[in-house]
């Protein structure tokens, strides 16, 4: 896809969203690698419902602005992403409900918040690792997550919300949709007996692709 298909991918997807309640008000953004080694990142305090493709914001892996509105305050922990997993493609940062009120629970296994009870979430996603609270726009955010990026798919900010990659940024959002669903089966499944998948299951199911 060339730079304009991009911009009104990234543009549509992010209302399809907004209209399907992932994202509220101004919370999230969104980011993707160009073909050119640039980055388009929504511009700070965007709702996805109204994002304009000439208004999304272009950096340079160093954070330089180099065309658009200002870029989101999160653009320094897209960038680690970017550098330290290169397969990764696109970013999705949501407030989302259920990934959300998860964030927020005491006691969450920082290597793994969703211990693998559906495949989908597995072949998807796999682990999602706890980055420690920091306030939004914090550089110590980018800093920890430059110490897991490569190793895992997406993140939780606790008390804040996911973070999500993708090898194109449909991927991406598709990956979202798929974590955010996990959530919401995890308080589903609230105190009832739960079949978690075993240790071989899981294993069985990486590598096979989506
Ligand atoms: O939670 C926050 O404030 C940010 O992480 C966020 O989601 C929106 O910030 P901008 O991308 O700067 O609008
Ligand atoms: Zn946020």
């Amino acid at each position: 896809m060339n730079e304009a298909e991009l911009r009104q991918q990234m543009v549509d997807l992010a209302r399809s969203m907004f209209d399907r309640g992932y994202a509220t008000g101004g919370a999230g953004n969104l980011s993707l690698k160009l073909p050119n080694g640039h980055f388009l990142a929504t511009p700070t305090g965007s709702s996805f419902g109204r994002l304009v493709a000439e208004d999304l914001s272009v950096v340079d892996k160093d954070g330089n602005h180099l065309s658009g509105k200002r870029p989101s305050k999160e653009v320094a922990f897209h960038l680690a992403i970017y550098e330290k997993d290169p397969n990764c493609n696109a970013i999705v940062h949501l407030h989302s409900t259920y990934l959300t009120a998860l964030s927020c629970l005491e006691n969450l296994d920082p290597s793994n918040a969703i211990k693998a009870f559906t495949p989908y979430y597995v072949m998807r996603v796999g682990e999602l690792p706890v980055v420690p609270y920091y306030r939004p726009g914090s550089p110590h955010i980018a800093e920890d997550l430059a110490k897991l990026a490569g190793k895992y798919r997406a993140f939780l900010l606790a008390n804040h919300g996911p973070i999500i990659t993708g090898s194109d940024f449909l991927d991406a959002v598709d990956n979202a949709e798929e974590l955010e669903e996990t959530a919401k089966l995890f308080f589903l499944l609230a105190n009832k007996p739960t079949r978690y998948l075993t240790d071989d299951e899981v294993t069985d199911l990486k590598g096979r692709g989506k």
